[in-house]
């Protein structure tokens, strides 16, 4: 049987430390009893976020201020088809005063989320644990003690998310170098993905892998790592990440960089256009610092990637 598809729009609000809400369906509904973000259906003639806006002001009687755009995930339901559109709900007006749940909770960073969850939401929550800044190494550049220095700099400053992506050191150094680059991120209870080497993920322990984009292109399965990722630079590669159910992407460069001379830049536009409505968390990557977070995370990006712009080190 063809089920309708229904388009529903579901908002994660995001507290200043982090946190975000939860809502347990009310005994009368559908997967009553489950975890879900606030939101509804969206009703002929609107938009998702206008849907959103409504039954935020419905539900919790809050009046948005700032939303962005973030993920859009399918699922296939016995009732129904949905499509939904999940916003990040950044600021509000207005004391939350529930109308329909049950219960509300905050999930703070680091806390499991209460059980049981709607089906079609387990990679919306690992896509929150999912730091917001990745920072790629460039060891083969500026030395493995200043890149090693500066990393600790950085995971010192709050970073959780390194990309360890060394072709130019040989296999025993970067080998070294990977080890204490592990050591370092693991002390601050981030994590680290390799760029390409899923031997060299396997022998030292790293979270994952990061796919460079004809490796991606030529996968025909999820590689079997915690956490896998992979660069993109089109709406296929795009695509294929969230066809094999990747944790994020890569999409760059959004402004011209001194790593990839010549690669014509997207801006945040085309980036927007590109990153637009895929179940996959993506990045924003070229030329960028953290001082970018908030264009990105306008244009629909999870966060941001930096080579140069994550260090501080000077060339
Ligand atoms: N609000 C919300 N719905 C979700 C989430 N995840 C998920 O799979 N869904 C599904 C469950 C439902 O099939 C659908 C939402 O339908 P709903 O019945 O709650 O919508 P509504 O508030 O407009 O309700 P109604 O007026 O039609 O009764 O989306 C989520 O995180 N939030």
């Amino acid at each position: 049987m063809t089920r309708k598809r229904v388009d529903v729009a579901a908002g994660v609000l995001l507290r200043a430390d982090g946190a975000y809400l939860l809502g347990q369906r009310a005994p009368d509904t559908v997967y009553a009893g489950y975890w879900e973000f606030p939101g509804g259906k969206v009703e002929p003639g609107e938009t998702p976020a206008q849907a959103l806006c409504r039954e935020l002001d419905e539900e919790l009687g809050i009046r948005v201020t700032r939303l962005r755009p973030w993920l859009l995930r399918e699922h296939r339901y016995e009732h129904a088809h949905v499509r939904l559109h999940f916003f990040e709900v950044a600021a509000w007006e207005g004391a939350l005063d529930d109308k329909v749940h049950s219960a509300l909770v905050w999930v703070r960073p680091g806390e499991v989320a209460p059980e049981p969850m709607l089906p079609a939401n387990g990679p919306i929550l690992k896509a929150l644990r999912l730091p917001r800044t990745m920072g790629i190494t460039r060891a083969a550049q500026v030395g493995v003690d200043a890149q090693l220095a500066a990393l600790e700099r950085a995971l010192a400053c709050g970073l959780q998310l390194v990309q360890l992506r060394e072709h130019g050191l040989d296999p025993a150094a970067r080998e070294a170098f990977a080890r204490e680059a592990l050591a370092r991120v693991h002390a601050h209870g981030g994590l680290l993905l390799i760029n390409a080497d899923a031997g060299l993920v396997q022998r030292i322990g790293a979270d994952g892998i990061h796919l460079p984009a004809h490796t991606l292109m030529a996968a025909r399965s999820r590689p079997e790592f915690g956490w896998v990722g992979a660069s993109c630079h089109s709406r296929a590669e795009l695509e294929h990440a969230a066809a094999l159910g990747l944790d994020y992407a890569l999409l760059g460069p959004v402004r011209p960089t001194a790593t990839h001379p010549g690669q014509p830049a997207l801006g945040w536009p085309g980036f927007a256009g590109l990153a637009a409505g895929l179940p996959v968390p993506v990045f924003a990557l070229g030329g960028l610092g953290e001082q970018d977070m908030e264009s990105a995370r306008e244009a629909g990006a999870h966060g941001i990637a930096a080579i140069r712009g994550a260090w501080a080190v000077a060339d």
